[in-house]
């Protein structure tokens, strides 16, 4: 039930737009210990997330793209606040945030509000759009006074997520709404709490791939009106191009690349950037991937066989990717590599020793 406030006695000095930083954010599950690990004093732990450093800022959507098991979803619960941290920072407009429920975690998600996946299992069948929408807006202080406040706020929300006239889908349940109006109900409600951010973790990967692109747009829509900072996980990296301002790929727990959407994905420096791209679906048909990138099958050449994801218990020394990575080098398999800017676009780096100068010698 705290709020740990590591901040300094002076307000920290923000630079312009930054909502939400994560510096180093790390994650280790602990597993139970089987066969002859039971002799070890060393604890097993899942390594989901090590060294993830990002920043959102207002006006912007970041794209986290990885395939399944990268490490996407735990980054984004860590920044919800909904698992404790292993290791590293979260800081909200400057200030170090470290929440365990109670106020301290509702006065967080007000700030910063998470979308889920599956639109129909985050909300509770028994209740109709108008409970759902009342209760996050009473919660969050956002109710209005008197009956007519609450009316007028719950038309607004409806209406910024283009479920108009709010009065056609108020005393619905949620069966009686199609997957895209259940997603657009969950948007809703992470709005009543008049977040400066929004972690969209696949909100579109449940829907039909007809109604996914009419959600991107209504998102990118609220990010320029609301001037909302988005983080947009997916699997998708042709829907991070069209969707997002800024792409960073993840793999094995780690950050690979990151820099504008169009560099990622168009001049990919990394060579499991390169592997994700080559083996994502065709590329005119935004969102409508389905199936995990990476894992070998649709792409061409070097990529055709796209390998397994390494175990998370032993993560491969160095570079998590080199047991899969057609360029791999002695050092790839010893040393871990840092981030080197790759100079071809402001913001462009990639965690590869391919961009050393050393290696370039
Ligand atoms: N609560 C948990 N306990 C133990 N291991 C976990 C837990 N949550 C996630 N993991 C492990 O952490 C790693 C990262 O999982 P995560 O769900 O964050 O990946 P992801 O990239 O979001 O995958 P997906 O796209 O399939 O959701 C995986 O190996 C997963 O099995």
């Amino acid at each position: 039930m705290t709020i740990t406030n590591h901040t300094p006695a002076t307000a920290p000095s923000v630079p312009d737009g930054v909502v939400l930083e994560a510096d180093g954010l790390t994650k280790h599950f602990p597993v139970p210990k089987r066969g002859r690990a039971l002799l070890s004093r060393t604890p097993s732990v899942v390594h989901a997330v090590d060294d993830v450093t990002l920043t959102l800022r207002r006006g912007r959507v970041t794209a986290l793209v990885g395939e399944s098991g990268s490490g996407k979803s735990t980054v984004a619960r860590l920044l919800a606040q909904l698992y404790p941290r292993t290791g590293g920072d979260i800081r909200l407009h400057g200030a170090s945030t470290a929440v365990r429920g109670g106020r301290a975690f509702r006065r967080y998600a007000r700030k910063v509000q998470m979308i889920f996946q599956d639109p129909f299992g985050s909300l509770n069948p028994v209740h109709t759009v108008r409970y759902h929408l009342s209760r996050a807006l009473k919660v969050h202080g956002r109710a209005g006074s008197g009956k007519d406040g609450l009316e007028a706020a719950l038309q607004e929300l409806l209406g910024r997520v283009h479920l108009t006239p709010a009065d056609n889908y108020l005393d619905k349940y949620p069966h009686e709404l199609s997957g895209g109006q259940r997603q657009r109900v969950a948007i809703a409600r992470a709005l009543a709490a008049d977040p400066d951010a929004l972690l969209a973790d696949e909100p579109v990967s449940m829907l039909d791939v007809s109604i996914r692109l009419g959600i991107l747009n209504l998102l990118r829509d609220l990010k320029e009106r609301l001037d909302l900072a988005i983080l947009y996980i997916t699997h998708d990296i042709a829907s991070a191009r069209y969707f997002a301002d800024e792409t960073m790929v993840m793999y094995a727990g780690r950050m690979v690349e990151g820099g504008d959407s169009e560099t990622v994905t168009q001049a990919p420096a990394h060579p499991y950037t390169r592997l994700l791209i080559s083996s994502a679906p065709d590329p005119d048909h935004i969102g409508t991937a389905d199936r995990e990138p990476g894992t070998g099958g649709a792409g061409d050449g070097e990529e055709e066989d796209g390998g397994e994801p390494p175990s998370l218990i032993v993560p491969p020394a160095g570079c998590r990717f080199n047991p899969r990575c057609p360029m791999a080098m002695e050092r790839c398999r010893v040393e871990l590599p840092p981030r080197i800017e790759i100079g071809d676009a402001p913001g462009h780096w990639a965690a590869c020793w391919l961009y050393d100068e050393e290696t370039a010698k």
